[in-house]
């Protein structure tokens, strides 16, 4: 494949039902290609989970200090979920592209990136209206059956949490089908098997844009 050319490429945002796989995909993504992309690290005002680090995984922050935030104007999306909110800063997108920017382990991400947001259905409608043009993929479970032994197979998350998870999870299926029916959507059966068709979707597109 030809060298791609990270100044010329598009961000690209995944999304999809919490508990769906999108971090363990990313993850995969980030090793297969070390020097490709950085993570757009999001702000939220929940509690961080055991082993998630402030600056890494997100930026950990209270409400107060979010809505400050949004009332200046320093989020290019921002939604509410779960009962708590979450945000993509205007200053994490430019950190990436600027090669000041962390790869999805934290490690710092130099030189020019392609940004990769993971965010929630309601940042991505903010999102494709933005000016970053974003591409956009759409990761699903197989079906909601799976979905709900994932999320308590990871054990992070209390009963509350699965719950509300799980009602929020039909709306973005439905989204997916409908209003993201163009985008691009990975089915999350087999890791393997999934990661490749989302690994080929990413690369082939960049080259294309070249
Ligand atoms: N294809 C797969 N088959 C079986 N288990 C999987 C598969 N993909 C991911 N998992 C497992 O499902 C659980 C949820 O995955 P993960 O935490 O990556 O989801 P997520 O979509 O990033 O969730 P959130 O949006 O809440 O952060 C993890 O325990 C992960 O190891």
């Amino acid at each position: 494949m030809a060298p791609v050319d990270v100044t010329a490429a598009k961000p690209i945002v995944f999304s999809g039902p919490s508990g769906t796989g999108k971090s363990t995909l990313l993850k995969k993504l980030f090793a297969a290609h070390p020097d490709l992309f950085g993570f757009s690290v999001s702000h939220t005002t929940r509690k961080p989970r055991a082993g998630e680090e402030d600056g890494v995984h997100y930026h950990f922050t209270t409400m107060d200090e979010f809505e400050k935030m949004v009332a200046e104007d320093k989020f290019e999306e921002h939604a509410k979920f779960g009962g708590n909110c979450y945000g993509s800063s205007r200053a994490a997108v430019q950190a990436v592209a600027e090669g000041q920017g962390k790869s999805i382990d934290g490690s710092p991400a130099q030189g020019h990136r392609i940004c990769i947001f993971d965010i929630e259905m309601e940042g991505v409608k903010q999102l494709k209206k933005s000016r970053l043009d974003p591409r956009i993929c759409f990761i699903q479970p197989p079906d909601v059956q799976t979905l709900e032994q994932r999320l308590r197979g990871r054990g992070t998350d209390s009963e509350d949490s699965i719950q509300k998870r799980l009602a929020q999870a039909k709306n973005e299926i439905e989204y997916c089908k409908t209003e993201g029916k163009d985008d691009k959507v990975v089915v999350n059966d087999d890791l393997d098997r999934a990661f490749k068709e989302l690994d080929e979707w990413v690369m082939k597109d960049l080259s294309s844009q070249n």
